[in-house]
């Protein structure tokens, strides 16, 4: 199965391209949604802030006070690696599950919506890095716009992520998203058809095997194409898409190597 990271800056798309992804049957794994479920009442990382930053982050009925920690952790480097402490472990634990799911389901491709790929380890973990990008005055307008924020606000905001036209250099691929929506959906077509045609036809077999696993001889198969075709030990159809997928992966992770010397 392809994992493609998808990632940008704050406000240049990612969710807007999510949603037309969800509309066409993609798989999607959204790190904001989950940085959100993790921190519901009840939860030990809720429970960790609240000891980290004080129950002044609270609203009165014990959920988090959103906008007070943002408006903490955008302007205080330390605060907010604090934050990424207590929640980025919990939420890529999440998104492992969410990827396994879609394994299990027989799923071709999935994409891992994370605005931090390029921050942290991921990046260098998935298939392909594909940035949804704007320029970045069109970032900020369309992030005050959203938020109804102050310049200051946004501008801070925006100075706690990698400023966009340095993500480009980690990027694959790009969703050049500085037009209009309806030029962003032709583009979204062309996008998802070259995965489908990327990820090729070997997920049928997952697939059949996944939907036989009740029977002997679908867990033989099943047994057979998780084991041996991952680990490359026998021939099988998918075998030689997967050896190229491997390979392009390879390429893909030395070339982003060569950009980046200093990245281990
Ligand atoms: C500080 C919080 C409570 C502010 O909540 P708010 O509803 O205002 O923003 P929301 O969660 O919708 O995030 C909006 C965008 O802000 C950016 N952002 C969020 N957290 C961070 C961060 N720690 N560092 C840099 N950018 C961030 C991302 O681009 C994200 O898409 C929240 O962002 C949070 O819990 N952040 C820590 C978790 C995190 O890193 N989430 C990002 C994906 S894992
Ligand atoms: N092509 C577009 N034309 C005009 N407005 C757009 C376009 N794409 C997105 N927007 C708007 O820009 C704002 C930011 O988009 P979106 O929320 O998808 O960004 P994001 O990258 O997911 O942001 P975040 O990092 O905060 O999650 C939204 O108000 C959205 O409606």
């Amino acid at each position: 199965m392809l994992v493609i990271g998808l990632t940008g800056g704050i406000a240049t798309g990612k969710s807007t391209v999510s949603k037309l992804l969800k509309e066409r049957h993609v798989p999607v794994i959204d790190a904001d949604v989950i940085a959100r479920q993790v921190v519901e009442p009840g939860t030990s990382c809720l429970a960790k802030i609240v000891k980290k930053f004080g129950d002044g982050i609270l609203i009165s009925d014990g959920s988090l006070d959103r906008k007070a920690l943002g408006s903490i952790i955008f302007k205080d480097e330390q605060k907010r690696k604090q934050l990424n402490a207590i929640v980025h472990p919990a939420v890529r634990r999440a998104m492992f599950w969410g990827v396994a799911k879609c394994w299990l389901k027989g799923e071709r491709f999935c994409v891992l919506d994370v605005p931090l790929l390029i921050e942290g380890p991921l990046w260098k973990l998935v298939y392909k890095v594909v940035l949804v990008y704007c320029p970045p005055d069109i970032q900020l307008q369309r992030l005050m716009l959203r938020d109804n924020s102050s310049i200051e606000d946004a501008s801070s905001r925006l100075d706690s992520q990698i400023p966009i036209n340095d993500k480009l250099r980690y990027a694959d691929d790009r969703i050049d998203n500085s037009g209009g929506v309806e030029e962003l959906n032709a583009k979204i077509d062309a996008f998802v058809a070259g995965l489908r045609k990327e990820a090729g036809w070997s997920w049928v077999c997952r697939l059949l095997c996944n939907i036989r696993t009740k029977s002997i001889y679908g867990r033989i198969l099943y047994l057979y194409f998780s084991v041996f075709v991952s680990t490359e030990r026998t021939w099988s159809p998918g075998y030689a898409q997967g050896c190229e997928h491997l390979k392009q992966f390879r390429s893909n992770l030395h070339e982003k190597h060569r950009r980046n010397p200093g990245i281990d």
